[in-house]
């Protein structure tokens, strides 16, 4: 049976190669979705920073915060969520390829280690810096 149909060849090749990269996308936002659940179900350190984001998100709120304050405040804590999310896979890398005590595994390790602390002190400052004159004017 011929199927009815209104579209021409080339619209309909253009729309399953469309319709195949959404579902290519939305596929690559379910996994990346997996990550974020499995790193906020098994990293302490995560969790952490996520109650921290909370706690900065309702003084940001209760103090009003201007705009360009928000967008340094959630530029930060970007910056360390995703430091904190790499120093992650770097670790569960190098557990699955190099299970052993092992020299260079340590200076990895500690290196990506060394990141999370760099994104952690610079969120600390900025965070001083942005919310200090509140507390002072409040
Ligand atoms: N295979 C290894 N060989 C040598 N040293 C290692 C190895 N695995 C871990 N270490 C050392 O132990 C430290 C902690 O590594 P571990 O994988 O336990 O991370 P963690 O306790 O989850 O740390 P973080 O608080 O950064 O998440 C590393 O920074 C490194 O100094």
């Amino acid at each position: 049976m011929r199927r009815k149909c209104s579209v021409t060849k080339t619209s309909y090749w253009v729309n399953s190669a469309l319709n195949a990269k959404r579902r290519k996308s939305l596929i690559g936002l379910t996994h990346a979705w997996n990550g974020l659940k499995t790193i906020f179900c098994t990293e302490r350190n995560f969790r952490i920073h996520i109650m921290t984001v909370f706690a900065v998100m309702a003084a940001g709120i209760v103090l009003q915060l201007p705009i360009i304050k928000w967008a340094i405040i959630i530029v930060v804590i970007g910056l360390v969520l995703v430091a904190e999310m790499l120093n992650t896979a770097v670790e569960k890398m190098l557990d699955y390829v190099k299970p052993t005590v092992h020299p260079q595994a340590k200076v990895i390790k500690d290196i990506a280690a060394g990141a999370v602390l760099v994104a952690a002190v610079v969120a600390v400052i900025v965070g001083l810096l942005v919310f200090l004159p509140e507390f002072r004017e409040w």
